[in-house]
């Protein structure tokens, strides 16, 4: 067993590092060192996960639960957590404030000294690391009636059972909200150097699994033999290929010579996932929403002949014509949980096939695009329901390119995708192999970070957002300004309720929000601001979309605002 003690020094020591070389250096000796059974969960723990990316599971605990157990651990009120919030904007440093009080004021005068003296990484709590991670997916498994009490009590065990400084990070790992540094990437390094494998390998194993801690045992128990035998597997999602913008056409035909062209619908990314009768939707975040989707899974059940197969298309939700309907229809569709049937009356789908990742026992993500599409095309039965092919067009000339463009915005949809007809399926990629154009607009994808409740007859609702980047050399993110005007009550009641549970402090009518959910927004101009701690602004931003088909880890850098100013400016 390795102590959770252990854990929290090596996140203080990582915290400290501002490189990734010596972070991966850190890591791997902690992975070489840490119990077979506690590897795997070191790894998803580190990024501050509790379960592998491919489950799409995720914790789901409302920052007042934990300040609930905060407060019975520590037997202080909660108003005294909340003002602790306030004086440290922080989960990690209230909990620590809030647990050494408490230990202070229980301890006796020589206790108090020897804790003071052991403190920050000394002292030890009593907990394993898979105490902590058992007892977390435990709260995650809580359901029905008694729930909330239960995971209040399994918290407050965990508050309980370990030193002010365990609990720091117990807190924001319940949260979610660990951000010590480190990511797939490091921890990708520190698996091949822990375990002596090329990366090459291990990034390969994971783009296939999705699941570095899976990676991190084979790579342990059998090394570079055991982890060439990961494969894709049927109902386990693999992260989606993305595609970079190109500015144009030609300059996109200059990169590819022969490119395969095909349109770029305006919806939502959909994995499919079929053995034999069974078959399982997965959005881009990997979330199963198969129950939402009762339509799709009988367009599919209908019209795929290959018994086993792993299929990548667009799902658009259309009107009576055939026409795309607005973004936010088709998410309603995948939110949907109640009254499914009834929804998918009113919002029909049609999904656009135009990938395949796996067919009957074998994997073509390493195959060319083109090889790729061949097969697509036999096991899907043309003319069916719901559900098709898309037409993929391979050229040489750009102008039969523009002409596919055009047609794509006359039917209402985004633009088109310019492929490499040679390159393979890159799970999780963002490369030069699919180029999108699109007419330009600007817009960011940025993150809630805080609200401001509304006065009058907003009263009740969050009636501004705030709205921050991403800095991923800091690891932080950035305010850069807020959006509010021209909401309508509609949608302020709709974002008010969904943002209800991700409250993590109030003071006045200012809110601190959990980083979770990502506005899209459109602005003028980006102007360098003083006021904002990513010394940029927006010139009047406007929501576009809420963008609940992207993780947080997708937002937009400050180091992307950065080249958008001075292109920005280069061209004025
Ligand atoms: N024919 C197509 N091939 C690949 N992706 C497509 C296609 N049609 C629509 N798409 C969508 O476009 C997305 C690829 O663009 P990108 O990787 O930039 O995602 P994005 O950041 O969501 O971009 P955007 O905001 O422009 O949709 C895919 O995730 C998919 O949902």
């Amino acid at each position: 067993m390795t102590q959770f003690s252990e854990f929290a020094d090596l996140c203080i020591k990582i915290e400290n590092i501002p490189g990734s070389l010596e972070m991966t250096d850190v890591f791997s000796e902690f992975l070489k060192n840490v119990d077979d059974d506690e590897l795997a969960v070191s790894c998803y723990m580190v990024m501050g996960e509790i379960f592998p990316a491919w489950t799409g599971k995720k914790l789901g605990l409302g920052p007042n639960l934990l300040y609930s157990a905060l407060s019975k651990a520590a037997g202080i009120s909660l108003d005294k957590i909340k003002t602790l919030l306030r004086e440290t904007g922080d989960v990690g440093e209230t909990t620590y404030r809030a647990l050494s009080e408490d230990k202070k004021s229980q301890s006796t005068f020589s206790s108090f000294f020897e804790e003071e003296n052991e403190s920050d990484s000394g002292s030890k709590g009593k907990l394993s690391v898979r105490d902590v991670y058992d007892r977390l997916k435990e709260i995650a498994d809580a359901s029905g009636k008694g729930a909330q009490s239960q995971k209040i009590k399994s918290l407050q065990y965990l508050f309980s059972e370990s030193t002010p400084v365990e609990a720091k990070y117990i807190s924001r790992i319940a949260l979610e909200e660990l951000r010590i540094g480190i990511g797939e990437g490091i921890v990708r390094d520190s698996i091949a150097k822990a375990f002596d494998v090329p990366v090459s390998n291990v990034e390969f194993a994971f783009m296939v699994t999705n699941d570095l801690g899976e990676v991190a045992a084979a790579a342990k128990k059998g090394g570079i033999e055991a982890i060439s035998h990961q494969h894709i597997q049927v109902n386990r999602p693999v992260k989606m290929m993305l595609a970079q913008v190109t500015n144009s056409i030609e300059a996109a035909f200059a990169e590819l010579d022969e490119a395969a062209v095909e349109w770029k619908f305006d919806g939502a990314r959909l994995q499919i996932h079929k053995t034999g009768d069974e078959i399982h939707l997965f959005t881009r975040r990997l979330e199963d929403v198969t129950n939402s989707l009762p339509d799709v899974v009988s367009y599919v059940a209908d019209a795929v002949t290959a018994k086993d197969a792993v299929l990548d298309g667009e799902a658009v939700a259309i009107d009576e014509n055939g026409h795309p309907r607005p973004f936010q229809d088709i998410l309603r569709r995948f939110r949907r949980k109640y009254d499914v049937e009834n929804t998918s009356r009113d919002i029909p789908i049609h999904v656009n096939l135009f990938d395949l990742l796996y067919a009957d026992g074998e994997s073509y993500i390493e195959k060319p695009l083109t090889e790729r599409r061949k097969k697509l095309s036999g096991i899907v039965r043309p003319g069916a329901k719901g559900i098709s092919v898309d037409d993929l067009t391979i050229t040489k000339d750009p102008e039969a390119a523009a002409e596919i463009y055009q047609a794509a915005l006359a039917a209402g949809h985004e633009g088109i995708m310019i492929k490499n007809p040679n390159s393979p399926y890159s799970p999780g990629k963002r490369g030069k192999n699919w180029l999108k154009k699109k007419p330009v607009m600007d817009t960011l994808d940025l993150v809630v970070i805080g609200g401001e409740w509304g006065s009058g007859k907003r009263k009740n609702k969050i009636g501004s957002y705030v709205l921050a980047c991403y800095d991923n050399v800091k690891n932080v993110f950035l305010e850069i300004g807020r959006v509010g005007t021209g909401l309508s009550d509609e949608l302020l009641d709709a974002l008010t309720e969904q943002f209800s549970d991700l409250i993590e402090a109030e003071n006045g009518v200012m809110l601190k929000i959990k980083p979770e959910v990502v506005f899209e927004v459109a602005f003028e101009e980006i102007q360098k601001s003083p006021n904002y701690p990513a010394g940029y602004a927006l010139r009047f931003p406007r929501l576009v979309r809420v963008r609940d088909d992207k993780t947080v880890e997708e937002i937009d850098t400050i180091e992307k605002i950065e080249r958008m100013y001075q292109g920005q400016n280069q061209k004025e």
